[in-house]
């Protein structure tokens, strides 16, 4: 697609559709597609054959949005949007946006399926085949804070992970213009457990998170592929890290606490320069100078960052809200570039 069919598109209403709309990440995109003046909200999916109406999935979308979730057919679904955010788990994700493709419509996909470049390293991470992997390495990565280019343009953007998004914008400034080592960086972060979805899970259930935090997945979390690789990309060079997730008994945020060693003597006052001005033209990103917790940002797209020095260890310190810089946030911010609108628009609260 050319620039100029991007601002055509831009200049009317978007006809959206929400893929998986009775989950977590669906909810949080609806809420903050209703503040947007050039979007219309016209299909919400569900595999439930009941036509659930959207306030009784969300009550706290009562009085806000009258409209049920189906289950459409793609042919269906296309014919009512301009553009589709896929809220599925992965595998399920590319199982439907090839024919969502092929009819012309342009998608944001908060899913894994399209964020590796390599179907190899998808297929050993995730433990299945990928099967649409001609997509893998030419779908653009969706964290407009790293890389703008080709965003507005896209047909298909591959929304980032959660953590991967805060372990990314804390790592990339001091990687690509600071001297720190970029292997045995080590990532402690900290999910509340909406990260898990809304499908029940044991570990989820609250009598078995409340009050307790722990690790898991150590050494084998499906993201550690997808830092690596945007980080080796954006700071041309072989980036590898050792990312150990925790579950918290909180609804919401990330924390991320990262450990990194610097092939120089470094300061904080030139650490935390470096990373205000990689940051200078990025609303989201708040380089600050407290230590940040995740209620400073819950509910809204910021991610909050700062850095410490102390016996020759870098210490990076970043927040999120998961649901929203590191899912529906970004996501509706990788729209607005996409159709031309500012950056912005309906994510400051
Ligand atoms: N939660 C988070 O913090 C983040 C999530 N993501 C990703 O975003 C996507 C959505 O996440 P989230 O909203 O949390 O997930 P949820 O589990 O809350 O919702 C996903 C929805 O997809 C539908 N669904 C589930 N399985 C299938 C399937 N096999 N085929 C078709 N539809 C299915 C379900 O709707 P129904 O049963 O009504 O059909 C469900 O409500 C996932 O890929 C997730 O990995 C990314 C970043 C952060
Ligand atoms: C707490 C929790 O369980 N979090 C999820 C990450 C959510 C996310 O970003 O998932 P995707 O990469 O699949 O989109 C997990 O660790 O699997």
């Amino acid at each position: 697609m050319t620039g100029d069919f991007a601002q055509v598109r831009s200049r009317s209403m978007v006809n959206v559709g929400i893929l998986g709309a009775t989950g977590y990440t669906a909810l949080e995109l609806i809420k903050i597609l209703l503040r947007h003046p050039e979007v219309k909200i016209t299909a919400l999916t569900t595999r439930q054959e009941d036509t659930p109406h959207i306030q009784a999935i969300h009550p706290s979308l009562h009085g806000r949005l009258d409209l049920r979730c189906e289950n459409l057919t793609t042919e269906e679904l296309v014919s009512r949007v301009d553009c589709v955010f896929c809220a599925l788990p992965h595998a399920a994700s590319m199982s439907v946006i090839p024919d969502v493709l092929a009819s012309g419509c342009r998608v944001v996909d908060l899913s894994a399926d399209y964020r590796l470049s390599d179907p190899g390293v998808y297929e050993e991470w995730y433990g299945h085949v990928h099967t649409d992997p001609t997509r893998l390495g030419t779908t653009i990565y969706g964290l407009p804070e790293i890389w703008k280019e080709g965003i507005r343009e896209a047909e298909l953007i591959a929304n980032p992970g959660c953590y991967t998004s805060a372990s990314i914008l804390g790592l990339a400034p001091l990687l690509c213009h600071a001297d720190i080592e970029p292997r045995g960086i080590h990532i402690d972060a900290k999910s509340g457990a909406s990260g898990a979805g809304r499908a029940p899970k044991l570990t989820t259930l609250f009598a078995e998170c409340n009050e307790s935090v722990s690790a898991y997945s150590v050494g084998s979390h499906r993201h550690t592929p997808e830092i690596d690789q945007v980080l080796s990309q954006k700071s041309g060079q072989p980036v590898e890290v050792v990312f150990t997730p925790h579950l918290m008994p909180m609804d919401r945020g990330i924390h991320a606490t990262i450990y990194a060693k610097p092939t120089r003597e470094v300061t904080e006052d030139e650490l935390l320069n470096v990373m205000r001005d990689f940051y200078k033209d990025a609303p989201f990103v708040r380089v600050v100078d407290h230590l940040p917790g995740t209620k400073d940002v819950s509910g809204t797209n910021y991610c909050d960052i700062t850095v410490r020095v102390t016996r020759g260890t870098v210490i990076i310190l970043v927040c999120i809200d998961n649901l929203i810089k590191g899912a529906a946030g970004v996501a509706v911010q990788n729209f607005n570039l996409m159709y031309g609108f500012d950056e912005t628009t309906a994510l400051i609260v």
